[in-house]
Order: structure tokens, then C-alpha cells, then sequence
């Protein structure tokens, strides 16, 4: 297997293990490239247990991966209220502040982080970074209504300080991306400034008339999985804690 994907494979399965128990009947499953793994792994603890639980999806990718794994289908509008939202991200900070949206799913998915008891992040070790925006350029993500995406450009290029933001365009189809909600997707980098204590410009975006979400969730996870080249596992948990697992001791 591809090292990547293995590193994030480790991070799946150890978050899995760790946050899923038997009790959990509503379980949000987030979007990107790692998450195949968790349903992978949630898959693996058996039918018995899975039988009763309700799996709520944050977009088309992830539905296609509950239906397909054979696990019951649910919606936020049915279970405002989830025990557990396992979610991939772009990139993870020191204070478990993330950018998300890299796959145009963040508005779904910090609804179903907003209703999780416990929300937890998984990723290879890549997007394990001091501050936000080190190795994802491509800036954050905001969703905007089509109606208002050129003013809001406008307004990130020329009072919030991001003059390099771009309309995000389609590969394989004419014109921008569309979301699973209808609208459009920017692309907006910002410096250093912005991002030591990203909450700051994650609000002032989302006063901007037009704007729906901002691929920026501060501070909302309980903890963060990143699988390591070596086969360890990082674990960033609320409150600062970093806790290694060795890969002996690594889920498999
Ligand atoms: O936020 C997301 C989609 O909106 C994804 O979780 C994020 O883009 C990570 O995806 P990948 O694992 O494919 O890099």
C-alpha cells in the first residue's frame, strides 16, 4: 500500500477504535480521502453492532460510502443530535484549529461537528502543522451564494486582506464548482497574521453578505488523528496533549 495512504489508514483506524464504541448509535461520517478508512473500520466491528446505528453523511461521497458499506442512512434534519463525526481535514493546527473544505463539503460538515458530542479529526501526517496555511496554500475555503460571489471577492481582495482569492473552477466541466448545496466556492489564502489566531478572520468573513460557511472550524475538535510514516499514530487532543502511539501498539 502507497505510505500515504497507509499513514492515513493508521489515523482511521485508531480513531475508529478509540471513539466509536457499541453504545454510539448516531454517527456522522465526514468527507475526503480518509474516511473511506473509518467506514472501513466501523464496517469491521461487525454487523451485530451495526444494525441499529444510523450513519448521517456530509455529502454526496460519504453517502455513496454508508449505502455501499450496507450501513443504515440517516439525515441531521432526523438526529440533530450525534454521539460521534469522524472527519478528514486539509490541515490541523497546534490548538486543533482546521481548514476544511478542500472537498466543498465544509458548510454540511460543521453542521454535523456543531451536532456531534465528539467531533474528531483524521488525517496522514502531512497536515499536522503548526499553523494553518503551511502546506495547504490553496487558501480557505468559503462557500457563497452565486448571486453575491463576485462582491464577496471584492471584499476579500480589498478590506480583509486576501488579494490572491479566486473563484473555484471546475476540472471535467465548464465553469466554477458547484457545492451539494448549489453555490460557489472561494478560495481564499491569508498570511501568518491571519492565521496564528485564525477565529478572528473566520468571523469577519462570515459577515459578508453572501457568504454561507467558512472552511475554518476553530477549536471544535475533541482531538486529531495522524497516522505517521513509521506506522505511530499522533494524537493532538484538546487542550494541548500530544500523545504518541507507537506502531506496535497501533490499530491495524
Ligand atoms: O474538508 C474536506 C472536504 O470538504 C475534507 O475532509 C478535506 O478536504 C480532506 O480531504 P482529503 O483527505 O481528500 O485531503
Amino acid at each position: 500500500m502507497d505510505p500515504i495512504e497507509q499513514s492515513k489508514r493508521l489515523a482511521a483506524y485508531q480513531a475508529v477504535d478509540n471513539h466509536v464504541q457499541p453504545q454510539h448509535r448516531v454517527i456522522g461520517i465526514g468527507s475526503g480521502s480518509t474516511v473511506p478508512y473509518v467506514v472501513e473500520r466501523i464496517v469491521q466491528q461487525g454487523p451485530a453492532v451495526n444494525k441499529g446505528r444510523v450513519f448521517i453523511p456530509t455529502g454526496f461521497q460519504s453517502k455513496q460510502l454508508i449505502v455501499e458499506a450496507g450501513l443504515g442512512l440517516g439525515d441531521v434534519d432526523q438526529y440533530p443530535t450525534i454521539d460521534v463525526t469522524l472527519d478528514g481535514a486539509d490541515e490541523v493546527d497546534h490548538l486543533l484549529n482546521c481548514v476544511k473544505g478542500g472537498g466543498a463539503c465544509h458548510l454540511r460538515e460543521k453542521v454535523l461537528a456543531e451536532a456531534a458530542s465528539t467531533f474528531i479529526l483524521v488525517a496522514d501526517h502531512r497536515k499536522n502543522v503548526q499553523y494553518l496555511g503551511t502546506n495547504f496554500t490553496q487558501g480557505v475555503p468559503i462557500e457563497v451564494v452565486p448571486f453575491a460571489y463576485a462582491k464577496v471577492l471584492q471584499n476579500l481582495h480589498h478590506i480583509l486582506g486576501s488579494p490572491n482569492a479566486t473563484l473555484r473552477m471546475a476540472i471535467k466541466k465548464a465553469g466554477p464548482v458547484v457545492s451539494d448545496n448549489g453555490n460557489f466556492i472561494i478560495d481564499a489564502p491569508f498570511g501568518r497574521e491571519h492565521m496564528e489566531d485564525p477565529y478572528v478572520i473566520m468571523a469577519q468573513i462570515k459577515m459578508l453578505t453572501g457568504v454561507v460557511e467558512v472552511g475554518l472550524f476553530c477549536k471544535m475538535a475533541q482531538a486529531a488523528y495522524f497516522g505517521n510514516a513509521d506506522g505511530s499514530v499522533t494524537i493532538r487532543w484538546k487542550g494541548g496533549k500530544v500523545e504518541q502511539i507507537a506502531p506496535e501498539n497501533a490499530s491495524t
